[in-house]
């Protein structure tokens, strides 16, 4: 699994060699490196609606189904309470996550993603894009214990066993919210649709993100606007705020943290198959003068042959062409927030 989408991302190497080995906590301004507004409009870059909240579904009420198809609809991200993720392997996760996270650059930097590689620490994928740099530190991890032993070449086991607890328990939850948003889709259990669902044969990836406290939280960005090119993404936050959503016609819409709740979105992969009926939710980070924040993603999907194409019911016709994961991932990273529509159909 984890090679599969190692070999996707290895025809799109990242050119790392200008990241900055940034020592976050010992910076005081904010360098122009990574000032995204003048301080003077900072105002409208990062103003935000807090009238409207996202629902909250709760896993084991019996109308769950129809309530999340409903919030991928509108919003395109709910969150979920009653998971049935147990809070230890939760806990486990932030505790790893932030012990890596404090450690000095230098030791992490061991474990630096490799230009084509999918795994390690390093900047966001989507850094090429943006002009600035965010207030940002990510690792991502595929099952693999190959990074973890570069900077704990003894004492690797702990981390990488709360990942793969992490890992195991969100694929299970990641399965059956999958079964749900098909059936609501009209898809039977059986179908071709279905059938790398609850297979080994998937795409499973565990980001782990840190956004240290900044000195001018207003001209910085934690992480800029994007959409997930996964199925789903599961989320874990801290609780300290920042993340938003962007809904059109209300701007940026904040999903502050609620204790026991994680957070699902739609990715590409999943709007492409509903034919645009759900939303796939353009979300971004800012950041905190005095509050650090962790976030743990877990992104779900089918695996890189798999051809996605619109499930489309009653003649309704397909707004996407057909594609395989792996297709649409190298025009991902080429377009990044116009890869959507390099695929539609009119
Ligand atoms: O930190 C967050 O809340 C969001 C992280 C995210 O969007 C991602 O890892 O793709
Ligand atoms: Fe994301």
């Amino acid at each position: 699994m984890a090679t599969t989408l190692s070999e996707a991302y290895r025809n799109h190497p990242l050119n790392l060699h200008h990241i900055i080995p940034l020592d976050f906590s010992s910076i005081r301004t904010l360098p122009d490196s990574h000032a995204w507004s003048q301080s003077n409009d900072s105002d409208n870059n990062f103003s935000y609606n807090e009238s409207l909240s996202i629902p909250i579904i709760d896993l084991i009420d019996p109308h769950a189904m129809e309530q999340i198809g409903f919030a991928c609809e509108k919003w395109g991200v709910f969150q979920l309470k009653n998971h049935g993720i147990p809070l230890s392997v939760i806990e486990e996760v932030e505790v790893e996550s932030k012990k890596l996270f404090s450690l000095p650059a230098e030791e992490k930097l061991k474990a630096l993603r490799s230009p084509g590689g999918a795994t390690g620490y390093g900047r966001a994928r989507i850094s090429p894009f943006f002009p600035k740099f965010m207030w940002h530190e990510g690792f991502t991890f595929m099952g693999s214990s190959d990074d973890a032993k570069k900077i704990w070449p003894k004492d690797y086991e702990r981390f990488c066993d709360a990942m793969e607890n992490y890992q195991n328990q969100m694929k299970v939850l990641s399965e059956k919210l999958t079964h749900m948003i098909l059936t609501f889709l009209g898809i039977n259990n059986s179908s071709q649709e279905n059938k790398w669902v609850g297979s080994t044969n998937h795409i499973g990836a565990i980001q782990l993100n840190f956004y240290p406290c900044c000195p001018e939280p207003n001209r910085a960005m934690g992480l800029a606007p994007h959409t997930d090119t996964s199925f789903l993404t599961i989320l874990h936050q801290t609780l300290t705020n920042g993340l938003q959503i962007f809904k059109d016609g209300s701007g940026w819409v904040p999903i502050n943290p609620n204790p026991n709740t994680l957070v699902v979105n739609i990715g590409d992969i999943l709007h492409i198959m509903s034919n645009a009926r759900f939303h796939c939710a353009l979300h971004r980070v800012v950041v905190n003068k005095t509050k650090q924040r962790y976030s743990m993603a877990y992104f779900y999907g089918p695996p890189i042959d798999y051809v996605i194409s619109p499930i489309v019911i009653n003649c309704v016709v397909p707004r996407f062409h057909a594609l395989t994961v792996k297709e649409y991932i190298s025009i991902k990273a080429k377009n990044l927030g116009g890869a959507l529509s390099l695929i539609t159909t009119t």
